[in-house]
């Protein structure tokens, strides 16, 4: 890799600290978010300080409705948080506020020490359905992760190819989204996602719209892609098996308005094996979070999710 493709690695939070220390003050100078101030020292975490969103809605109360409150999440770099809850407690706001979609709301989010205000490459995203662009290659559409890198054509070839690779595509450089598989467009969403080397990656439902072997099949890899990458994760689902089976630590959260009830400690070994008996227990001691109405939530417009409920009502699934 050339030096300003070793620069734009260094920038976004390599998986080589001796890369990060070489390029450090350039891509200070070149990337970091104009948007962005440093009004701290680094502390190589996101951090996440009590937090609060409301949206003007007509059919709150007073015209407001308060969807986050008080949300306080501290992430050391390279953790994996999975964050589940019942539909409607906010965790999309929440990603899309981290993300800096959205900078009207109450606390404050800090990355590496930075408080963060809109968008920046040092955060990527996968959203539930791939979005691709249909009429661009697979490629083409990873190489849309590049599109404010100050790189030469070159050196972002170069990058859209080890990125294809680390999702498992090569052979599929020039299919279009229509060509491949539900799956394989989730891949090539994820290769988008890391190609900036992002310090952060954000998950929001990535797996939901799959069948559930391509999802197994996408949740090992995701695991061995952030065991080799050491990039933040922060994955919001449905799924408490995935939320285990991934996270360092599972983020309950309950509605109305959105807030953490507690935070799990998954400390079991990678890769999970989900037949182990303690890894049956943390799910199922997550699970039962969302037997406690104040979890589950009432909201009439809930997505049609699932989870298996223990208390020896095994299988039995249940939408919240
Ligand atoms: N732009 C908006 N204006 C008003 N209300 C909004 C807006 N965006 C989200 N909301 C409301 O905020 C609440 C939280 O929504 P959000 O999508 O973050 O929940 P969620 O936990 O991600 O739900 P799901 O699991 O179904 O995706 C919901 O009640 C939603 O209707």
């Amino acid at each position: 890799m050339n030096a300003n493709a070793q620069r734009w690695r260094a920038h976004a939070g390599p998986a080589d600290p001796a890369l990060a220390d070489a390029g450090a003050a350039s891509a200070r100078q070149l990337f970091i978010d104009k948007e962005v101030t440093v009004t701290d020292t680094p502390s190589n975490a996101l951090r996440i300080s009590d937090v609060s969103k409301h949206f003007a809605s007509e059919q709150a109360e007073g015209g407001v409705l308060q969807v986050l409150a008080g949300i306080d999440l501290d992430i050391p770099a390279g953790r994996f948080v999975s964050i589940v809850g019942a539909s409607g407690c906010g965790k999309s706001t929440l990603l899309r506020l981290v993300l800096g979609l959205d900078d009207a709301y109450e606390g404050e989010i800090r990355l590496d020490g930075r408080r963060l205000h809109g968008t920046g490459p040092e955060r990527g995203i996968v959203f539930q359905d791939h979005r691709l662009f249909p009429w661009l290659t697979v490629a083409q559409n990873v190489e849309v992760g590049l599109r404010n890198a100050p790189l030469t054509k070159a050196e972002k070839r170069e990058l859209v190819a080890e990125h294809i690779a680390l999702v498992g595509l090569q052979g599929f450089e020039a299919s279009y989204p229509h060509q491949i598989s539900g799956g394989m467009a989730q891949r090539v969403a994820i290769a988008r996602g890391l190609v900036n080397r992002p310090r952060v990656l954000l998950l929001d439902e990535p797996f939901g719209a799959l069948d559930a072997l391509t999802r197994s099949r996408l949740q090992i890899e995701l695991q061995r892609i952030w065991e080799r990458e050491g990039i933040t994760m922060l994955l919001v689902t449905h799924d408490v098996e995935e939320a285990v089976f991934l996270g360092d630590e599972v983020v309950v959260m309950q509605p109305h308005p959105g807030r953490i009830r507690r935070i799990v400690d998954v400390d079991l070994p990678h890769p999970r094996n989900r037949s182990d008996p303690r890894f049956i227990a943390l799910r199922d001691d997550v699970m039962s979070d969302f037997l406690d109405p104040a979890v589950a939530g009432s909201d009439t417009a809930r997505a049609p999710v699932h989870a298996r409920i223990p208390l020896g009502l095994a299988d039995v699934r249940m939408a919240w």
